[in-house]
């Protein structure tokens, strides 16, 4: 197992939004984190991203505890994220959007970037090459100097995804990456979401209210329903599962 979240809990003030959860997520799979609104979903992302402080339990990944890490050393460690609101820097160029995800700073302070200057140009020149092929992969490659802020709604999504890549991550966790996008669009990411797996080398862990794209997408799924389990399985066998619909009242689209 690449990740294992065992039995964590997450109270705010007298609530918990996490509930005494544990699952574990498969080398190369792509898990799906699904229920209803304020079910404990983002929470979770925050907690294995070091945002948030588990109230107990543990996040273990490649068989290490991330407890107490910093959300920083965490991307070192190989997780990257996007958000469910969309958080690049709008009036920013979509390259340079992305040649933030390289974390400079990580590899050259800047006493050593003016001491070192040539390695620093030769990496400075490898990381935009390697952002650019990252945005062609894409199909973000005509728009590399357009701001942030022009792109369409789908677009920057993609955008936040090539950016979560450029830190070289192993494990990559999706906010909704299909919201606000049409239903071609949402297909279209959902192969590509898959083609990156095998591309980059990367396990997914991916939050998302559209079923039938999670049916497109996900090998299992993990329903949550007031921060405890209620399902976990095959997504095809979720949405037949009387405990899930009664979660989402039948109704799998009311976002
Ligand atoms: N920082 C916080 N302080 C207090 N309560 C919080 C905080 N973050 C989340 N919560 C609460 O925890 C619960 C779970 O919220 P969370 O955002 O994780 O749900 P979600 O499943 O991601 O929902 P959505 O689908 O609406 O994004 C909610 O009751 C929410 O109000």
């Amino acid at each position: 197992m690449i990740l294992k979240i065992d039995n964590v809990t997450k109270k705010f003030g007298g609530v918990s939004a996490i509930k005494e959860t544990s699952f574990s997520v498969a080398p190369k799979e792509i898990f799906g984190l699904i229920g209803p609104n304020g079910a404990g979903k983002t929470t979770m992302f925050n907690i294995i991203t070091g945002n948030y402080e588990p109230s107990s339990g543990e996040v273990i990944f490649r068989n290490e505890s991330l407890n107490g890490l910093k959300p920083h050393l965490i991307v070192r460690k190989g997780i990257a994220r996007t958000f469910q609101n969309i958080r690049l820097f709008s009036s920013m160029s979509v390259l340079d959007n992305v040649l933030i995800g390289f974390d400079f700073q990580a590899r050259y302070g800047f006493l050593e970037s003016i001491l070192r200057f040539p390695r620093f140009m030769g990496e400075e020149k490898r990381i935009k090459a390697r952002a650019m092929e990252i945005l062609d992969y894409f199909g973000m490659g005509e728009f590399v100097h357009e701001k942030a802020v022009d792109l369409s709604y789908g677009q920057q999504r993609k955008v936040e995804i090539a950016r979560a890549l450029a830190t070289n991550p192993d494990l990559l966790l999706l906010d909704e990456p299909a919201a606000g996008m049409n239903p071609s669009e949402t297909e279209e990411l959902g192969e590509l979401i898959k083609k990156a797996r095998v591309d980059f080398d990367l396990t997914v862990l991916v939050i998302e209210h559209d079923m039938k794209f999670v049916n497109q997408l996900c090998d299992k799924v993990l329903v949550l329903d007031y921060g405890k389990t209620i399902f976990e399985g095959k997504p095809a066998d979720a949405i037949l599962n009387p405990e899930v619909i009664a979660a989402y009242l039948g109704d799998f689209h009311n976002d």
